[in-house]
């Protein structure tokens, strides 16, 4: 099982951080939050200040943890936990990404996500 973490980024405006996975990579050309693997012996907080400034090049203050989702694809089964995130410092660049959007919750829907992250959005936008 491969241990993954995410971060589910708010800004002053309620607006969320979607991210688009680049063509070629797993699960290439589908949203997702940002984050990735986590490390041996680092703990999920750690992992994702880490990914977050290698993807985004932001430091972020890691928030209240939401429901973690096992999700097998078939040739990986991930176990992806996400985390309400905060941006404390940097600007926003995309790193490893082919495009980042800040969305309004109503617009998340509309998005092609990756499978795993749709109880997510199930969880922080349970009307949508
Ligand atoms: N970061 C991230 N990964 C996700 C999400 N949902 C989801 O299914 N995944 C899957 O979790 C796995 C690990 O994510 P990753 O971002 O570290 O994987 P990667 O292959 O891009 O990293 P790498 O190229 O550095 O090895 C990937 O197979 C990815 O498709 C998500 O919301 N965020």
């Amino acid at each position: 099982m491969l241990e993954v973490v995410c971060g589910v980024i708010e800004d002053s405006e309620g607006r969320f951080l979607a991210c688009l996975r680049p063509a070629g990579k797993h699960l290439g050309g589908l949203w997702e939050f940002p984050g990735g693997k986590i490390d041996p012996g680092e703990s999920p907080d750690a992992a994702l200040v880490r990914e977050l400034k290698e993807e985004l090049a932001v430091d972020v203050e890691v928030g209240r943890a939401l429901t973690p989702v096992v999700w097998n694809y078939g040739e990986i089964t991930i176990r992806l936990q996400p985390f309400i995130c905060r941006i404390v410092s940097g600007e926003l660049r995309a790193l490893e990404h082919e495009e980042l959007r800040w969305c309004a919750p109503a617009d998340f829907p509309r998005l092609p996500w990756a499978d795993a992250d749709i109880p997510i959005l199930r969880e922080i936008f349970p009307t949508g």
